[in-house]
């Protein structure tokens, strides 16, 4: 929102209704969709929408080939191994991860066959408490949700950070809207 005011577009009177899902600006070639985050990169690179802000975690996960130019240096965080600090029970052939980035967990660890992975889509943390996983694999940020459920951060895989994504084709097909959008990437990389 900071990127399209400083580009002088603002959300409209009928963009500020109570959980709009789009909403509009005052250029009549920018509105602004709400998207789950694990969402955003298909949809943008399926050309519904022309541009999208979303986690790096996620940008990785989804493993699309989508152009990612613009590191916003926000909402850093990173994606890290963690086990239990006590009491580890450990399965005795395969290692099992428990994560919502199974993808992206899979390029790190390298496609070894000994690794499983436990897909979950939040609560991580509660696999290895109920002895479903060995390993959690998250986002972690300040470490107090590891810490708070007797976990110990053991390696950082990826820093993470929101990016801006675009699609490919879109500058052909929507010359107006790209305009307002190569402002914004212009705006963005500047004070970045
Ligand atoms: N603790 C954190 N510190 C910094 N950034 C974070 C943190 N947690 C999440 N993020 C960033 O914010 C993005 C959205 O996280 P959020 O937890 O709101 O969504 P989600 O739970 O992954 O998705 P959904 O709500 O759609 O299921 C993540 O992809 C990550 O890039
Ligand atoms: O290191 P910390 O500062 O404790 O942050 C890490 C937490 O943040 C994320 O969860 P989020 O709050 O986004 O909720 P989620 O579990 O629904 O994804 C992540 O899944 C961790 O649980």
């Amino acid at each position: 929102m900071l990127l399209m005011l400083g580009v002088g577009v603002r959300r409209s009177e009928a963009g500020m209704q109570r959980r709009a899902l789009i909403m509009r600006t005052t250029s009549r070639s920018v509105a602004v969709v709400v998207l789950r985050g694990h969402d955003i990169v298909g949809v943008v690179m399926r050309g519904y929408v022309c541009a999208g802000v979303v986690g790096g975690d996620v940008v990785r996960e989804s493993c699309l080939c989508v152009p990612s130019p613009v590191d916003l240096g926000i909402s850093s965080c990173r994606l890290s191994l963690a086990l239990r600090r006590q009491n580890a029970v450990w399965h005795p052939r395969k290692l099992r991860v428990a994560t919502k980035y199974p993808n992206a967990v899979r390029v790190f660890l390298g496609y070894r066959e000994s690794v499983a992975y436990v897909a979950l889509r939040g609560g991580m943390e509660a696999a290895l408490l109920i002895g479903a996983a060995e390993v959690v694999a998250d986002i972690v940020d300040t470490g107090s949700t590891l810490a708070a459920h007797g976990l110990s951060e053991v390696r950082r895989m990826a820093p993470v950070t929101a990016r801006i994504v675009l699609n490919a084709c879109i500058s052909r097909l929507r010359a107006r809207a790209m305009r307002v959008l190569t402002d914004m990437l212009r705006l963005a990389t500047a004070y970045l």
